[in-house]
């Protein structure tokens, strides 16, 4: 349908990055992890990421590809997995985050895919 191929890709990559938040209720990964709060966290994380930071790159026309998009969804839960411990809250809120996340990817890789 030729209006949704006009669709500017950051539109579709916001609407998908909404859907992948509303999966965060408990706002965990909306923001940077605080090295205030956490002064070590840097020590065990190379690459921090977060939705916030997400939201900058989309604005900036950063992403050329939805694999780009999805490369920072992962680094999220990658982060997240690694430094907590598996009993924690922190860490089953990734492991959920990831199941939910990876299904909401999955059905906009075939809409991606469909408007070719
Ligand atoms: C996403 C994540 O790992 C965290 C989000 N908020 C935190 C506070 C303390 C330790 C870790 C975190």
């Amino acid at each position: 349908v030729l209006e949704v191929q006009l669709t500017p890709f950051n539109i579709l990559l916001r609407a998908v990055l909404d859907q992948l938040q509303e999966k965060d209720q408990a706002k965990i990964f909306a923001q940077p992890v605080s090295v205030k709060e956490v002064p070590d966290y840097l020590d065990h994380i190379k690459n921090p990421m977060d939705f916030s930071t997400m939201r900058k790159r989309i604005e900036a026309h950063g992403y050329k590809s939805l694999e780009e998009f999805e490369a920072d969804f992962n680094q999220i839960i990658f982060n997240c997995m690694k430094y907590n411990a598996k009993d924690t809250f922190f860490h089953k809120a990734g492991l959920r985050l990831q199941d939910q996340g990876e299904a909401i990817l999955r059905k906009t890789r075939r809409y991606a895919e469909r408007i070719g």
